[in-house]
């Protein structure tokens, strides 16, 4: 029987499918653990309620699978590297089921291009969340929608998840968000606890261990999305008590984070949630939106009705501006309520464009000041797609106009129709090359309706207002990455990766023409895969 949980319209089990065979002994125990409580009665409501066998919401079958790839159509010769997609794939243990997208166990995807061949391999990341709860049976640790396993009955109870929770020792280090190669080669997986940081070999998908960072910057929360280049790592610690974020800065080959500024929140008594910030050339820009933490939810180990969020609308919306050189706040303005997770870009407005010297642009996928988006991804509406037929939120491309002249308030517009990428944008990439400078194309995830869940790929033409859409009905792909052809100069001379699930049980990487955005080819894993977030590209050393 799945845990009860406040979610739950019903109770839901997870289609758990079959295993092939063992690998290594801790995996010998995921199996176990998987496999053996598997009633028929929950396999045969599993079925009904997901009426398909989409993998993409289903546990990954075995821990780790290496092996060649089927290639569909023509790999570009100049594709030489490495592509990591990271992502929950283990959502239930034992009896155990989880309630949301966000709480599933990280599993590693790799697709190695080379000389248009292609290997691949999945991997769970060994956290120890992920270790503790193939040892017990079920979880032991804090997860986003996921409250300490010993839910607080006595007193004491309560005081020591309090402890466990403001120590750290209680939440999770489940890095199943987001993968990024340092710039000294080191590849690290993040979620937002900053425990979660997580060394891996992306060649073998070796869990390494802990990123220890050597600076005394105390605090459990860090950004998912920090800012990686070959020279530094920049990111974000909200400071939940004193209502604010600290902007870190990491050089390239060390562990040491240092202070590079503080931003101040201005509405309501948390911060803001920031899931991903934007930089431009001189700026970094950190948006305050008014889904704030539950700081009082998060120690008293209770679930608000936005999780470990309250939606505060009156608390307003903010976005601040830091210098990248002196770490001082250049600006700080009030903007239309919104809501967004992810940021595509940011620039500064050139100086040719006459009276807009002096105004940031930010570009983000914005959810109309809705954040219906968080309860959208709880597993049992993803997998009940005849339930919940459309009632995907809508979302926009938005930009922000951010003066930096004094003026108080920056402005909110919408880039282009969204129905021209189904109403829906997310999980967006760009060119690396332009981040922080102007640019023209977007790459992200469209929902074409009606849906349940974003369902097609799209590129968006900023200046033209214009986009292209791959989809395919039955198909679930995930972010859409850009990878650049060396030596190229054009923005969209590349080609986009993305991980597709499908109804018929299969998962394969597709590959985009970057500036076409038509398919070139697809690399066929031999099983469905889960969803994934978010990937990276690191190139092969020639
Ligand atoms: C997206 C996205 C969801 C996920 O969680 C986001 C937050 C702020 C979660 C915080 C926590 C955990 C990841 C585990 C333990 C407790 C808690 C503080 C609630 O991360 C993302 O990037
Ligand atoms: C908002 C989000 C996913 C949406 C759907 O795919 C993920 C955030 C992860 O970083
Ligand atoms: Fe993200």
């Amino acid at each position: 029987m799945a845990a009860y949980h406040p979610y739950h319209p019903t109770l839901y089990t997870a289609p758990r499918t079959p295993c092939f065979s063992g690998s290594s002994s801790l995996g010998q125990t995921v199996h176990n653990v998987i496999t053996a409580r598997v009633s028929r009665k929950q396999s045969v409501k599993a079925a009904i309620d997901c009426g398909t066998k989409l993998s993409a919401w289903t546990n990954v079958r075995r821990e780790h699978w290496e092996g060649d790839l089927a290639v569909e159509g023509h790999l570009p010769a100049w594709l030489n590297g490495t592509y990591l997609r990271n992502g929950p794939g283990l959502w239930d243990v034992g009896e155990h089921s989880f309630h949301h997208i966000f709480d599933g166990y990280a599993t590693l995807v790799r697709i190695s291009f080379r000389r248009g061949r292609a290997t691949g391999a999945h991997r769970h990341i060994e956290s120890e969340a992920y270790k503790a709860a193939m040892v017990n049976g079920r979880p032991h640790h804090r997860e986003f929608s996921q409250l300490c396993p010993r839910r607080p009955g006595s007193l004491l109870d309560r005081l020591r998840n309090v402890i466990g929770l403001s120590s750290g020792t209680m939440l999770s280090d489940n890095a199943n968000i987001s993968v990024f190669p340092l710039g000294d080669g080191r590849v690290i997986c993040l979620t937002e606890t900053t425990k979660s940081s997580v060394l891996v070999d992306p060649e073998t998908l070796d869990t390494i261990g802990k990123f220890r960072y050597a600076d005394r910057l105390w605090g459990p929360l860090q950004s998912t999305h920090p800012v990686v280049t070959r020279t530094e790592f920049l990111t974000l610690l909200p400071d939940l008590f004193r209502r604010g974020h600290r902007v870190v800065r990491m050089a390239a080959g060390s562990n040491e984070r240092k202070v590079l500024g503080r931003v101040h929140c201005r509405g309501g008594m948390t911060p803001g949630w920031v899931h991903s910030f934007a930089v431009t050339e001189k700026y970094i820009i950190v948006p305050e939106m008014p889904l704030r933490y539950s700081v009082t939810g998060v120690l008293k180990s209770e679930l608000t009705p936005w999780y470990i969020f309250d939606w505060v609308p009156e608390s307003g919306s903010y976005m601040h501006v830091i210098c990248r050189l002196t770490g001082k706040t250049v600006a700080s303005v009030e903007v239309p309520l919104f809501m967004a997770l992810h940021f595509i870009n940011a620039y500064e407005q050139r100086e040719d464009d006459g009276d807009r010297t002096g105004v940031l642009i930010a570009d983000c996928c914005e959810y109309y000041a809705d954040p219906s988006i968080i309860k959208a991804l709880a597993l049992h509406r993803l997998r009940s797609p005849g339930i919940n037929k459309d009632t995907f939120p809508d979302a926009r491309v938005a930009r922000f106009r951010i003066p930096l002249d004094g003026t108080p308030v920056g402005e909110l517009e919408t880039v282009l129709d969204p129905d021209v990428h189904g109403r829906g944008v997310e999980l967006c990439s760009i060119n690396p090359a332009y981040q922080g400078k102007e640019y023209r194309y977007v790459y992200a995830c469209g929902a074409q309706r009606p849906c349940n869940f974003f369902n097609s790929l799209t590129k968006i033409d900023l200046v033209k207002k214009e986009a292209k859409n791959w989809y395919e009905a039955g198909s679930v792909p995930s972010e859409p990455f850009f990878v650049a052809r060396p030596g190229g100069t054009d923005e969209d001379d590349g080609v986009v990766i993305s991980i597709v699930s499908t109804t018929q049980d299969e998962g394969y990487a597709l590959l985009l023409d970057a500036a076409s955005f038509e398919e070139i080819a697809r690399v066929r894993f031999p099983y469905g895969l889960p969803y994934g977030f978010h990937g990276c590209w690191i190139p092969k050393k020639i």
